[in-house]
Formats: structure tokens, C-alpha cells, sequence
């Protein structure tokens, strides 16, 4: 991979998912994108079998995006005011996709659920064993978490991919931190704030009843 200034690090994708995390629990949006955006060029990198599930992240942040771009930005600045704002506005379609099928609840909520298998799938990484596979650790992460919202050929899909991942010690080298213990020590600081992001807004969908948006 590249130096360049696209290459991707680890460091950044962490401090943007840290920077996320406001003074009174609030998670805001844009460092929230920005780790995901850092992710999915790092996805890119691992070969056009995994253009399926970036091309679907890609359209669901620009969806955000572009709610962050447009006259109701303000709304959009933290999940917090985003959920109230659309709620009290009636722009969330409840049991059935029809009038609002992009709100910034669902869309929001697709991208929350990927964050659990990114949880999951880091501490993998950072307790497996040098030699183990990336593959196994994506997976079990995946069944755990993401695999139970998706049909079958998705899933299918997507364990077919994971085989092509590399073992766990070239992958963390390849996140452009150093050596493989110092990416692992890097993910141990940062880990309990990607937990902390996903337990609030887990937390806010549960209250407003949001977890099964359709
Ligand atoms: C390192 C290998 C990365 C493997 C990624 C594992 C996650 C597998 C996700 C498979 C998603 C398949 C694509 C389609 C999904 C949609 O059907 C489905 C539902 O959407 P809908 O309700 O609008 O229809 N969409 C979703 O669930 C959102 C999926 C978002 C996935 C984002 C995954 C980004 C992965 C970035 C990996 C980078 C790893 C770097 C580690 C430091």
C-alpha cells in the first residue's frame, strides 16, 4: 500500500471514532462518517471482492452526508438531535419502508449495527493468537453481530470474501502503526471508546424504540 496521503492508518480511523464522543454523551455525526470513510479506504485495499459491502457503506454515509450538507444541517450534528429532530418531525417510516425510506434514523441504525462487528472484530484481533486467522476472527464477529440482519445470500457473500483476508499479523501490519504489537496497543486504548459510541447510541435506538427500524 501506499505513503500517500489516502494510504490508510489506524491511528486516524481511531481518533475520529474518539473525537465522536461530546462532553454530555452526545456522539456526533461527522467524526462518526470520517471513521467509517478511513475504514472503508481501508477495505478497498484488500481486493474488489469486498466492493459489494463498500459500495453499500459508501451509500448509506452519503445519505448522512448529505443531510449534513443540506439547510437542516444543524439537526444532523449529533445522533441525539438527529433522532429528535426526525421523530418530532414525523420523517421516519416506523414499520414499513414507504415515505421516508432514507431517513437518517435508519440509515444511522445500518451503519450502528456494522459498528458492533468492528468491535467485535478489533478485540479479535487484538486477543488472537499471532498465527491465527483473519478470516475466522471476521467471521465469528460477523455471525455474531451484522450476519443477523441479512439474508442468507449476503451472508453468503460475505463469508465467501472473508477467506481472502490475510493472517492476523500482515493484516495489523498493514494498518500503517508500526509493528504488530504496537497496532494491538493502539487498539486496546481505543476500543473502549468505539464500545462507549456504540453503547450510547444503542441505548437512544432502545429508548425511542428505533432498534428495528425497517
Ligand atoms: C476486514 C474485512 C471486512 C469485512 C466487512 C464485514 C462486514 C460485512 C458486511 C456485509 C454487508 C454486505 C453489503 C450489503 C448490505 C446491506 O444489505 C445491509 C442492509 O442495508 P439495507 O437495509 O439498506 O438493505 N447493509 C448493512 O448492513 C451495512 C453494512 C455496512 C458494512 C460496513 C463494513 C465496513 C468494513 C470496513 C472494514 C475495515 C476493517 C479495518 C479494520 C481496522
Amino acid at each position: 500500500m501506499a505513503d500517500g496521503a489516502d494510504a490508510f492508518c489506524l491511528r486516524e480511523v481511531l481518533v475520529a471514532f474518539t473525537a465522536c464522543l461530546g462532553e454530555q454523551r452526545e456522539v456526533r455525526v461527522d467524526p462518526y462518517l470520517a471513521g467509517w470513510k478511513g475504514l472503508i479506504r481501508f477495505l478497498n485495499t484488500l481486493g474488489t471482492v469486498f466492493s459489494f459491502i463498500s459500495k453499500d457503506a459508501v451509500t448509506k454515509i452519503q445519505i448522512l452526508e448529505n443531510y449534513r450538507n443540506s439547510d437542516q444541517r444543524e439537526k444532523y450534528l449529533t445522533v441525539q438531535s438527529m433522532v429528535e429532530y426526525e421523530l418530532a418531525n414525523g420523517l421516519v417510516d416506523l414499520k414499513k419502508r414507504s415515505e421516508h425510506p432514507d431517513s437518517g434514523c435508519r440509515t444511522f441504525l445500518r451503519l450502528h449495527r456494522a459498528l458492533r462487528w468492528l468491535q467485535m472484530f478489533l478485540e479479535g484481533l487484538r486477543t488472537g493468537e499471532e498465527d491465527s486467522k483473519t478470516s475466522v476472527i471476521c467471521s465469528e464477529a460477523y455471525n455474531a453481530s451484522l450476519a443477523n440482519y441479512h439474508p442468507w445470500i449476503i451472508r453468503k457473500a460475505a463469508t465467501v470474501a472473508f477467506y481472502v483476508l490475510p493472517t492476523r499479523n500482515t493484516f495489523l501490519e498493514n494498518m500503517n502503526v508500526g509493528t504488530a504489537d504496537e497496532a494491538v496497543a493502539m487498539l486496546g486504548d481505543a476500543l473502549p471508546f468505539i464500545c462507549k459510541v456504540y453503547d450510547i447510541t444503542e441505548e437512544l435506538y432502545a429508548q425511542h424504540k428505533l432498534l428495528d427500524l425497517p
